[in-house]
């Protein structure tokens, strides 16, 4: 039976840290500032980006939230990002993705300043990732907080180990690819075009899902001993709280998963609550720099 990897747990150390050393940077005169942009009521995203102002707040950061309409124009948002990067009091700006059809997200992400973009989405922080850059990047926080996971469990270096990830996103599956390859794994990437995903996914020592489909990976995908990492987040019918109920799952099959597995990421409780302590690290080391000061580590 595998061990469960506390997403929860290992979120409070980094919130923990954070708050330190923004204490810290007080004695210094700074208060890091994050703001989060979110454009339309999707009522996921709106979870989401509330639990990211509250853990600003209670890391004592100056946090600030800009909610827009969701007929608000790609011009009008650029204008607000611009604004942003111009703002002393802010560190960290992230824009909540997906955005309505009539904005191009990527004009959006590319108007954000890079030396503020906590999301590392930005072309200059995908290329310093990318290019081994690492102590000048900021990593996309979902990829970073499962590497933080990983960690506890494989330690920081991979050598000799494979790792299967499953997508190819530019949020999490790409930039999860690279932060693996910097830390000497083996990786392969799949995709909805790979042949064969289980047998390839059963080659896997550490095997990582951000697929978006509900316990696609089956317990008989898993190599054993393998550590699982499952980014999905899922939202289905769940018949048996009640009419209209619903449940999070992950992209694994948990319950047949953690038979085989040597360790593995619970959804709820896993990799989510990883990526919105990232999201706070990320903006305190937009801090430092700022303040011409060495970052911590995490
Ligand atoms: N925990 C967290 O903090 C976060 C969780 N998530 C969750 O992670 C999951 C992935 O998110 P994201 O990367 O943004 O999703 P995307 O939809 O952008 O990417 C999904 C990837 O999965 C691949 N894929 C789709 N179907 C299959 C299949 N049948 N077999 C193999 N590969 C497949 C796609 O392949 P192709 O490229 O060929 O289309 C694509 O590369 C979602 O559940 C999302 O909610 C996302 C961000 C943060
Ligand atoms: N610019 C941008 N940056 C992002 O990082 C970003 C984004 N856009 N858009 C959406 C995705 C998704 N995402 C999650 C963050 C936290 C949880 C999280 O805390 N999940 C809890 C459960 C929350 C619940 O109950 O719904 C958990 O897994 O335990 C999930 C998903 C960040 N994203």
């Amino acid at each position: 039976m595998a061990d469960i990897i506390d997403g929860k747990a290992i979120a409070e150390d980094v919130v923990a840290k954070v708050k330190t050393q923004t204490a810290t940077l007080a004695e210094h005169g700074v208060t890091p500032g994050l703001a989060v942009v979110i454009v339309g009521e999707d009522p996921a995203s709106q979870v989401y980006v509330a639990s990211k102002s509250r853990r600003a707040k209670e890391c004592g950061f100056h946090s600030v939230q800009h909610s827009l309409p969701a007929e608000t124009s790609e011009d009008a948002l650029v204008a607000l990002v611009e604004e942003l990067n111009a703002d002393p009091a802010i560190h960290g700006i992230l824009v909540q993705l997906p955005l309505p059809g009539h904005i191009d997200e990527a004009r959006i992400i590319q108007t954000i300043d890079p030396d503020k973009d906590v999301d590392g989405f930005h072309f200059i922080n995908v290329g310093r990732l990318g290019t081994g850059a690492l102590d000048s990047a900021f990593v996309p926080c979902t990829p970073a907080g499962a590497m933080l996971m990983l960690e506890r469990v494989r330690g920081r270096d991979l050598s000799g180990l494979s790792a299967v990830v499953i997508g190819r996103s530019n949020i999490v599956g790409k930039p999860m690819a690279n932060l693996l390859l910097a830390a000497n794994a083996t990786v392969t990437v799949a995709h909805s075009r790979t042949k064969d995903l289980p047998a390839l996914a059963a080659t896997a020592d550490i095997l990582v899902a951000a697929v978006g489909r509900p316990e696609m990976v089956r317990g008989d995908w898993v190599k054993p001993g393998a550590t699982v990492i499952d980014v999905g987040i899922n939202r289905i019918p769940a018949p048996e709280k009640g009419e209209g109920k619903t449940r999070l799952v992950g992209d694994v099959a948990f319950a047949e998963a953690k038979e085989r597995a040597g360790a593995i990421t619970p959804v709820p409780g896993g990799v989510g609550p990883m990526t919105i302590a990232m999201l706070m690290a990320n903006t305190l080391t937009s801090a430092f720099r700022t303040a011409g000061l060495e970052p911590p580590a995490f």
